[in-house]
């Protein structure tokens, strides 16, 4: 088992609320029928190669819609201080997602410089990935586990991959993480059986095309997490 006593996150309980993100929003009917489903987390992705990619500008006009609803997140793949100044002047996220190669000293400084919760994405394949957590405890807020991409790709994310997730069995239950990678309606239940993760995120399930977000695959995504979450409970 990874054990980490000093990562005391507060009671983040494996029965407690499901934190459930949706990613690569570009879209109002998007972004409605994400927060409509109940989305904790609605995520923006600030990588020009990404099919997602929206303007800082016009993801602070979209995120006005999740104010009070959903914690909207700012997703960066190693971005300077340049582009973060200017995605957190113009969208005004709540909290940053790292998705790139960033150190533990650099995931410091953003958090030093914006005073924002930091989600720390790192890949995983197998069980001796989730050491590389290590030297981000006590500095990363969150982690999100996601799937390695696949070679050619030029995504960090997004890649609608899934890794093993039972790996994820022998984590501490302090670790307090989103499950990522590949996540769709139909292996959710799988996901809950194999890892019961603290929280999801989800990207290209929820698409009919690269980058096309469907409100009713949205919609599908969220009644399947209800279902396999109830038949967990009975
Ligand atoms: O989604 C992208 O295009 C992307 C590009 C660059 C960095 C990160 C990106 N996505 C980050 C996410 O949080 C995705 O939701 C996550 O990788 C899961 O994607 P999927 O496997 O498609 O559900």
């Amino acid at each position: 088992m990874l054990f980490l006593d000093s990562f005391a996150v507060s009671c983040q309980s494996r029965a407690m609320a499901l934190d459930i993100k949706i990613c690569g929003l570009k879209t109002d009917k998007a972004l409605a029928a994400a927060l409509a489903g109940g989305a904790s987390h609605v995520g923006f992705i600030f990588f020009a190669k990404s099919p997602r990619y929206i303007e800082p500008a016009e993801a602070g006009r979209l995120r006005e819609a999740a104010t009070g609803k959903a914690k909207t997140v700012a997703v960066t793949v190693d971005a300077g201080d340049a582009f973060l100044d200017e995605i957190v002047e113009k969208m005004q996220p709540d909290m940053l997602q790292l998705h790139g190669s960033e150190t533990p000293e650099r995931v410091a400084e953003i958090k030093a410089r914006y005073g924002l919760p930091v989600m720390k994405a790192l890949p995983v394949s197998e069980a001796a990935d989730l050491e590389r957590i290590r030297p981000f405890v006590g500095i990363a807020d969150r982690f999100l586990f996601d799937a390695k991409p696949p070679k050619g790709s030029e995504l960090p994310g997004g890649n609608g991959i899934a890794f093993d997730w039972r790996v994820l069995a022998g984590l501490d239950a302090g670790v307090d993480y989103m499950l990522s990678g590949g996540l769709n309606a139909a292996n959710i239940g799988d996901a809950f059986r194999l890892a019961n993760p603290p929280g999801l995120d989800i990207s290209s399930g929820v698409e009919s095309a690269p980058g096309v977000k469907d409100p009713a695959l949205i919609e599908q995504f969220f009644r399947a997490v209800r279902a396999a979450r109830d038949t967990r409970a009975a």
